[in-house]
């Protein structure tokens, strides 16, 4: 009977669109989704039972940050389910007296002293609330704040190798959804105690008066609870269909209004068939959630009549009750406004416990991303580093990216002199990227060492490692922030420095983008904010390379730091980079350019993770096959083509 109440909730029907521009739903592939329906995966059983271990994290976490907020929180809630019982009491007492025998002034005359203390308590219960207000109100944002740093502190703190390998990234991830969690599940915990410590009042109270009421109580109340049960999960069912078609027509819709999509939205008239397809997806979600609103409706009925049928059946217990003199009339008038306030309870506890159990999961997967981020967190301390110029040694370094199949390095040994110019060359794909972080001391070797200034990175104090680097990498940050704290950022230990600023901007040819801005060094530097503008690819560079010569590092990592230059920035940036030596700089340069790489002192030259070659450009150049010398030709004869000549063959590969 009524199976298809607790059926699983189907699947919605993909519309055309969905199927012509996603092959299906368009699920995400975030580790949240695992949590968008939890409800429809467990019973209210299992959630129940889990609930005291849920309690008990939010309740640590509290007494952690504040134990004297907690206590007085837990005694004020205490404090006003006490209240309650003594309300029924009270009630219980008026009754008494306006049901007993006598002149009706006599009646009213002796409930006033009941009637005074159902007041004073009432009072009392709503000066308990205040208080109960007034330090979860205390709590919960030192809890928030204690909880959300301690996850991004973790997070700063974690190994690269860690957020590159997806399936810990996905669990750090994760937690960002517990970090908003924690706040509601304080708020969770406390109308649940608040509930329970209600519920056990008036069934305390009903007990005095006789046990069959508690009965009573419990008929009404569980297909109440059955029917919030039903109708939270219904409503979850629903969430989850539509969350696939939102999340489409919002992909698609999104489009439309992105610029760097309108070239295409309107010259290949893409957005016709984007609008086309909201149209067509929405049709489709309509239908779905009309389909589940009718399905919540038939459940709210069945609740109803469930509900019903058990009220009939308890008030003609209590009907008997009093017609046998078991009760009296006023003890049946106290089961009634028991009953009724407490099935009210029962319905928001089971909203609340719902909630709660919802949230757990995600402060579980908090747990989780703190062990994981503690457990590979980058090590504080280490051996110190030899002050002055750095030099940086690697030996047969191996390094494969977590579940990668392949080596990206493979058994790489070379040698970046104090003070050199040193370019890492080789085709796309080749390890130059994975080798120069390693140099930096983000990735550490799977096998092999990597040196720095004597000290194997693996011992070392990674934290002077980090502080004798400077980076430019190829996929570098470009900060929601301002122009000055663009720079700043590249040493953000010390307090702002303008003029230090401004050298850096200078010296990397920046100062003329910051005065193009309208609001100079104040400007945001990324589109869509106040006092924003758009940089283009080339004056962003120009703003890394400004980053990263503010920090002033003996050691200079730059990746591909020229391909958005113009031809005469270009030539100025390497001249720059190679006058960067004159002051003891080490200067490791990874680049397709090779015309700059020939006044670089070494050239190590990779072919799919191996050094396959190195020396200077001359050396190179007189080995005839070289690998280095036929990438070197291939470049210099694009200049020499003309629209005639015949297509360079590719290098041949080395092993
Ligand atoms: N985060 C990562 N996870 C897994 N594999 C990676 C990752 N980054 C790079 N790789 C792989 O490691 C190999 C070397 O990549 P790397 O970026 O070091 O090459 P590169 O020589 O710098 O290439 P390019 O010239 O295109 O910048 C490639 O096969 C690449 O697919």
């Amino acid at each position: 009977m009524f199976t298809w109440l607790s059926r699983p909730p189907q699947q919605s029907t993909l519309s055309d669109s969905e199927q012509l521009l996603f092959s299906g739903a368009l699920r995400h592939d975030k580790a949240w989704a695992q949590y968008e329906n939890p409800l429809l995966r467990v019973s209210f059983w299992s959630m129940a039972k889990q609930f005291p271990a849920m309690m008990a994290s939010v309740a640590r976490a509290a007494w952690r940050e504040d134990p004297r907020a907690l206590l007085v929180l837990l005694a004020a809630e205490l404090g006003i389910g006490l209240m309650r019982a003594f309300t029924l009491v009270a009630t219980n007492q008026v009754l008494i007296a306006i049901f007993s025998a006598g002149p009706t002034t006599d009646r009213l005359l002796d409930a006033a002293p009941a009637l005074g203390t159902a007041a004073a308590v009432t009072a009392a219960s709503s000066m308990l609330s205040a208080v109960s207000v007034a330090a979860s109100g205390r709590l919960e944002p030192k809890i928030e704040r204690a909880c959300t740093s301690r996850y991004y502190r973790g997070l700063a703190r974690v190994e690269l190798a860690t957020l590159v390998n997806k399936e810990t990234q996905r669990a750090l991830d994760a937690g960002r959804y517990g970090i908003r969690s924690i706040r509601s599940m304080l708020s969770s915990s406390i109308q649940v105690i608040n509930t329970v410590i209600g519920l056990v009042a008036a069934a305390g109270v009903l007990l005095l008066l006789h046990p069959v009421l508690v009965l009573a109580l419990l008929l009404i109340a569980a297909p109440k609870a059955w029917g919030a049960v039903a109708v939270v999960r219904r409503n979850y069912a629903s969430r989850s269909v539509w969350l696939d078609h939102v999340r489409a027509t919002d992909m698609v819709t999104y489009q439309l209004s992105r610029p760097d999509a309108g070239p295409e939205v309107k010259a290949h008239r893409a957005g016709e068939l984007l609008t086309g397809a909201y149209e067509d997806m929405a049709a489709t979600a309509a239908l779905e959630k009309q389909r589940l609103a009718y399905a919540e409706a038939g459940t709210d009925l069945m609740a109803s009549a469930m509900s019903g049928v058990a009220a009939l059946v308890s008030y003609g217990a209590l009907w008997a009750l009093l017609w046998f003199g078991a009760i009296p009339l006023a003890a049946a008038g106290t089961a009634v406004v028991a009953v009724r306030t407490s099935s009210q309870n029962l319905a928001s506890l089971v909203m609340s416990v719902n909630r709660l159990y919802e949230e757990s999961m995600y402060l579980a997967d908090l747990e989780t991303a703190y062990e994981l981020a503690e457990r590979n967190a980058i090590p504080a301390g280490g051996l110190s580093l030899p002050q002055g110029p750095v030099e940086v040694r690697c030996e047969k370094v191996s390094f494969s990216y977590p579940g990668a199949e392949q080596l990206a390095l493979d058994e790489v040994s070379l040698m970046v002199p104090a003070g050199k110019v040193v370019a890492l060359v080789g085709e796309n794909g080749s390890g130059k990227t994975t080798l120069a972080k390693l140099l930096a001391g983000l990735y550490l070797p799977t096998q092999g060492q990597v040196f720095v200034n004597g000290v194997d990175v693996r011992e070392a104090d990674r934290d002077a490692v980090f502080d004798r680097v400077a980076l430019l990498c190829q996929d570098f940050p470009h900060w929601p922030m301002t122009a000055r704290a663009n720079i700043h950022i590249g040493r953000p230990e010390l307090d702002l420095d303008q003029e230090r600023i401004e050298q850096a901007a200078r010296e990397a040819d920046a100062l003329s983008v910051v005065d193009s801005l309208p609001d100079r060094w104040e400007s945001i530097i990324v589109s869509g904010f106040e006092r924003s503008t758009q940089l283009s690819g080339g004056q962003w560079q120009r703003m890394g390379s400004a980053r990263a010569r503010y920090r002033r590092a003996p050691l200079l990592i730059v990746d591909e730091p020229t391909s958005a230059l113009d031809p005469r920035a270009e030539i100025e940036a390497f001249q720059a980079l190679r006058s960067m030596t004159d002051n003891g700089t080490t200067v490791l340069l990874i680049t397709h350019r090779l015309a700059a790489t020939a006044t670089a002192d070494l050239i190590y030259v990779l072919d799919r993770g191996r050094v396959v070659e190195h020396g200077s450009h001359a050396e190179l150049m007189t080995l005839t096959d070289g690998h280095y010398r036929t990438l070197y030709e291939m470049q210099a004869a694009q200049y020499a083509r003309t629209p005639s000549s015949p297509v360079l063959p590719r290098p041949t590969p080395h092993s």
